[in-house]
C-alpha cells in the first residue's frame, strides 16, 4: 500500500519504491535560474555530457533586469547557455519568477517529477506533481543525465477539514499550519494536503500553500488532483497521470487542522512560523509589498485592488505591487487594476524576485519595517539586520498599506 509520491517515485526509477529507499528516478524537467544556473552549466561543463535540452528549463528571474554588473554577468551566461543549446528558456518580458512560469508554461502536471534549483520548487505540488528543490551542481548533472538519486520522503498527512471564514485564504492556512508544526518541522517529508478545506481552495491558494512547505523544510508537497487541476492545465498539456494514497497508505504522522478556526493571520519576525491573529497586531508599517512566487498572482492582485480601490495608502507607506510574472502583468493591466493601485499612490513595478530576497527594488533600510505577501521573514531577508518583515496574504497587505499599520481589511470601511 503506497502514497502518490511512492507512487511517482516507483514508476520514475522503475523501481517498487517506499519511504526510505533510495532511488535513481528520471526527471520530466529541470529548472535553473540566474542565481542557480550558473553554477549548474560550470557543473555541466565540468562533465563534458551532451545536455538533454527538451528537459531544461532556465528562467532568469532573481536579479533580472540586472540590477549591476555582476547580475548581468550572472544573466547573460544563462541566456547563452539556454540560446546555444536551445533549452526552454523565458527572459525577461516572456517570463517572470521562476516557479510561477514553470507552472504557467505547463510544465508542472499531475504525476510529473520535476527539480528546481530553487528552494521553493515545492509550489508545484498544488498540481498533484513531486517537485523538488535542488543544489546547482546537481541540476547540472541532470541537464546531461536527466536523472538524480533520491530518498523516497515519508508523507506527513496534513488534514484540513471545514469552511475557512472571511478573509482567510491559502496563506492564512499554511502560516497555521507552520505554526503548529515549526520550521523546519516536516524536514525532508513530503507535506500531504487534503480534506474537505481543500475544495474550497483554488490552485493560486493551494500554491501559497505548496510553496511555504519550503520553510517546514519539506521535500515536496502534494495535493490530489480534482476538476480545478485539470481546469488549470487545459490548454497548457495534456500529458499527465493522476496518482492518489492508496486507502491505507502508511504516513509518518497525521496532522488534523480545522480550517474554520483560523483567523486572517500575519507571522512576526523573525519566524515564519512565529503566527499571530491579524487583530492582535498593529506595527506601524513603512513598506507594503505584494509579489513573488507565493502571493504575487492575479487572484492576488485583483483582491488588493479591491481594497485599495477609491482609496489612498498612508504617506508613511510606500506599497509595491510586483506581479509573479509577466502573464500576470498583463493581466492586471487589462483588468485596471494597476490604474487603482496607482491611484491609491502604490508603485506597479515589472516582474523580478527583487525585493523578496533583499536583492534589489525594495530594499528595507536600518529598523524599517515591511508587511509582504512573500514566504520568508528571517532576520535580513528583505534589507537591513535592523529590519522587520511580517508576512500575511494580500488583503492584510493592503489594508495595512491604507493605514500605515498592520491592519484587518475589516478595518477598511
Ligand atoms: C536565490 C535562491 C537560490 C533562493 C532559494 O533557493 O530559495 C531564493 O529564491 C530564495 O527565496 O531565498
Ligand atoms: S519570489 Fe522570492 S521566494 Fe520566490 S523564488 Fe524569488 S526570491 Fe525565492
Amino acid at each position: 500500500m503506497k502514497t502518490a509520491v511512492e507512487k511517482i517515485f516507483s514508476d520514475k526509477s522503475g523501481n517498487d519504491a517506499r519511504a526510505g529507499d533510495y532511488v535513481i528516478a528520471n526527471l520530466d524537467y529541470v529548472m535553473v535560474n540566474d542565481i542557480t544556473g550558473p553554477i549548474a552549466i560550470d557543473a555541466f561543463n565540468e562533465l563534458g555530457y551532451k545536455p538533454l535540452s527538451d528537459r531544461i528549463v532556465v528562467i532568469p528571474d532573481h536579479f533580472v533586469p540586472p540590477k549591476d554588473i555582476n547580475s548581468a554577468i550572472q544573466y547573460k551566461k544563462v541566456k547563452d547557455f539556454a540560446l546555444k543549446h536551445n533549452t526552454h528558456f523565458y527572459d525577461l518580458g516572456r517570463g517572470g519568477v521562476c516557479h510561477q512560469v514553470m507552472m504557467e508554461k505547463g510544465f508542472a502536471a499531475p504525476g510529473r517529477l520535476i527539480a528546481g534549483a530553487d528552494s521553493h520548487t515545492n509550489t508545484y505540488g498544488a498540481l498533484s506533481c513531486v517537485s523538488v528543490g535542488i543544489g546547482s551542481t546537481e541540476a547540472g548533472v541532470i541537464f546531461g543525465t536527466g536523472r538524480m538519486w533520491f530518498k523516497v520522503p515519508e508523507t506527513d498527512l496534513i488534514r484540513i477539514n471545514g469552511r475557512p471564514k472571511k478573509g482567510v485564504y491559502g496563506k492564512d492556512i499554511i502560516l497555521n499550519v507552520l505554526s503548529r508544526i515549526g520550521n523546519g518541522g516536516s524536514a525532508y517529508k513530503c507535506m500531504e494536503f487534503t480534506g474537505s478545506t481543500i475544495d474550497y481552495l483554488d490552485i493560486n491558494e493551494r500554491m501559497t500553500m505548496a510553496n511555504m512547505t519550503t520553510e517546514a523544510g519539506a521535500k515536496c508537497s502534494f495535493f490530489n488532483a480534482d476538476e480545478k487541476t485539470l481546469d488549470y492545465i487545459r490548454n497548457k498539456t495534456d500529458d499527465y497521470k493522476i496518482y492518489k494514497d492508496d486507502e491505507n497508505a502508511e504516513y509518518s504522522r497525521i496532522i488534523d487542522i480545522d480550517a474554520s478556526e483560523i483567523e486572517p493571520s500575519v507571522a512576526i519576525p523573525n519566524s515564519p512560523d512565529n503566527v499571530r491573529p491579524v487583530s492582535k497586531v498593529s506595527e506601524r508599517i513603512d513598506q507594503a509589498y505584494i509579489g513573488s512566487c507565493t502571493n504575487g498572482r492575479i487572484e492576488d492582485i485583483r483582491r488588493a485592488a479591491l481594497i485599495l480601490k477609491d482609496k489612498k495608502i498612508d504617506k508613511n507607506v510606500r506599497l509595491m505591487v510586483v506581479p509573479a510574472s509577466q502573464e500576470v502583468y498583463n493581466q492586471a493591466l487589462k483588468e485596471g487594476l494597476v490604474d487603482i493601485i496607482t491611484d491609491a499612490g502604490g508603485y506597479f513595478a515589472g516582474t523580478t524576485c527583487g525585493a523578496c530576497l533583499g536583492g534589489y527594488m525594495g530594499v528595507l533600510g536600518p529598523g524599517e519595517t515591511c508587511i509582504s505577501t512573500t514566504n520568508r521573514n528571517f532576520i535580513g531577508r528583505m534589507g537591513d539586520r535592523t529590519s522587520r518583515v511580517y508576512l500575511a496574504n494580500p488583503e492584510v497587505v493592503a489594508a495595512s498599506a491604507i493605514m500605515g499599520r498592520i491592519a484587518s481589511p475589516e478595518e477598511i470601511q
